[in-house]
């Protein structure tokens, strides 16, 4: 059979491993597709050291391989989010088919991309968007399509993640080992994307339009990042038996999907809790199924190379099959657009528990009053901590509530604040029991 044609874009920490793990295992994709899958064209700035781009055409000039007529597929791993898009757009238009590790770019341009490349019949892969190597993607749209997903909940940044367990483990400075999930290809060009949550909720916005069907709605999402995570707050979780993770949570319910990024409270002994460094986990609760995990590496060049490359041999599979009879983009046949019309719900409207963290003066009946007002609001407390003060000082009053709308948390919280016996803003850190039962 004929060879499909690839043309390669970026050729950094991704487009690297790409180009490597094509040419390395050449023979044996070629053998699994049925036909072999050839680099055509490279469009890169600049050369990688790492590939011998000898006998590839390479050009400075991207939007060459878009017109390239040599070309079947073009591999999108340039990142960000509008040159990236004008280079798909443009590609789909020359009836190319298209490989992106971008969720970036399909979680907020998605919905017009897939509707191009439905009118155009051409295919658009992203597995390598969301937790890198792990095939996720496929699972969820694939392998659990019988099911009603009712949640799913995972560690979805190898950054931020590496970050957590190396501060932990180590005691190291956030500073310090972000510099070196930097220098090890994990980050983001802009890291904050890691740090601050962007990036997770790219690819939860995606992971939840193919759990449920709904729209791809990232300006949704409700992002919380890890800079303020404290050791004192590590230490009292682990007090508690709960250790600090970046989640990724969405949840269907009957009057909306929860759609949220933030560090959150895990029991230990649940298997997300046990998921350290550049590792990525995400669990999923299916209606037939019940509980279902995959894990792996959630960045660098090969891992995620892997799962570009997994995209690479569906297209090379697919290329002849009539579009309507191929898996659709999101999971559900059409675009997603008027599928489920369930609305993303404000973050007011969610429902957990909460981790609290208080400074009080040592007085009596402090206490008293802190319970009053989360009783007030219909918040029934877990387990209380509180610290032995020594003569005028401040004490450290740890709280774990039972789940409630997050609405009531914050008016419980504008109440503490304004306590004459509270000093300064209340830590909250939102906690999850991930029980199979929810
Ligand atoms: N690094 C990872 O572990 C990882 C994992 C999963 C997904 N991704 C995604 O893969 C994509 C690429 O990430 P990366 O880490 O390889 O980034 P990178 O910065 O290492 O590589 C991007 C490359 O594209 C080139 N480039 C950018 N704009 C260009 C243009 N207009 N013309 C020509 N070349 C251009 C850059 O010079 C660079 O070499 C991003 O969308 C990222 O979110 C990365
Ligand atoms: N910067 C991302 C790359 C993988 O998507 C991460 O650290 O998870
Ligand atoms: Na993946």
């Amino acid at each position: 059979m004929d060879p499909v044609r690839v043309g390669i874009c970026g050729l950094g920490t991704v487009g690297g491993g790409t180009f490597d793990v094509l040419t390395r295992n050449a023979d044996e994709i070629a053998r699994r597709a049925g036909r072999p899958i050839v680099i055509e064209q490279v469009g890169a700035r600049r050369d990688n050291p790492h590939c011998d781009t000898s006998g590839v055409k390479v050009t400075r000039d991207i939007f060459e391989v878009a017109r390239n007529p040599d070309i079947d597929v073009l591999v999108e791993l340039i990142g960000g989010y509008d040159v990236a898009r004008e280079l798909v757009m443009t590609a789909i238009e020359h009836g190319k088919h298209v490989v992106t590790a971008n969720k970036a770019l399909i979680a907020v341009h998605g919905n017009e991309i897939f509707h191009a490349a439905h009118k155009k019949g051409v295919i658009v892969a992203f597995e390598a968007a969301v937790a890198g190597g792990i095939p996720v993607i496929k699972s969820l749209r694939e392998g659990l399509g019988a099911n009603r997903i009712q949640w799913l909940a995972g560690i979805i940044n190898g950054t931020g993640n590496y970050i957590l367990t190396h501060m932990r483990d180590e005691g190291r400075a956030f500073e310090d080992v972000l510099a070196e999930a930097q220098a090890l290809g994990y980050a983001e060009a802009d890291p904050t994307f890691d740090v601050e949550g962007i990036d997770a909720a790219h690819k939860l916005t995606i992971l939840a339009s193919i759990a449920y069907g709904v729209p791809l709605q990232f300006d949704r999402a409700y992002t919380e990042g890890i800079a303020r995570i404290t050791a004192e707050d590590v230490e009292q979780a682990d007090n508690l038996g709960y250790t600090i993770k970046h989640l990724g949570i969405t949840r269907r319910g009957d009057s909306g999907v929860e759609l949220r990024v933030h560090p959150t409270l895990i029991p230990k002994e649940r298997l997300l809790a046990n998921v350290h460094g550049v590792k990525n986990a995400i669990a999923v609760m299916g209606d037939a199924v019940g509980p279902t995990l995959y894990y792996g590496a959630g960045a660098g060049a090969e891992p995620t190379a892997s799962a570009v490359v997994a995209d690479l041999l569906d297209v090379a599979r697919n290329i002849a099959t009539a579009h309507s009879y191929r898996v659709p983009y999101l999971a559900f046949s059409g675009v997603n657009d008027e599928a489920n019309a369930l609305p993303i719900l404000p973050m007011e409207e969610i429902v957990t528990a909460y981790y609290l963290r208080l400074l009080a003066v040592d007085r009596p009946g402090v206490l008293a009053r802190v319970a009053t007002i989360l009783a007030e609001q219909g918040i029934s407390i877990e387990a209380i901590i509180q610290k032995e003060a020594t003569e005028g000082e401040l004490v450290p009053i740890i709280l774990l509530t039972h789940r409630t709308r997050e609405k009531h948390m914050n008016e419980a919280i504008r109440q503490l604040e304004s306590l004459a016996d509270i000093a300064g803003p209340v830590t909250r850190i939102r906690v999850e029991s991930l029980d199979e039962q929810e």
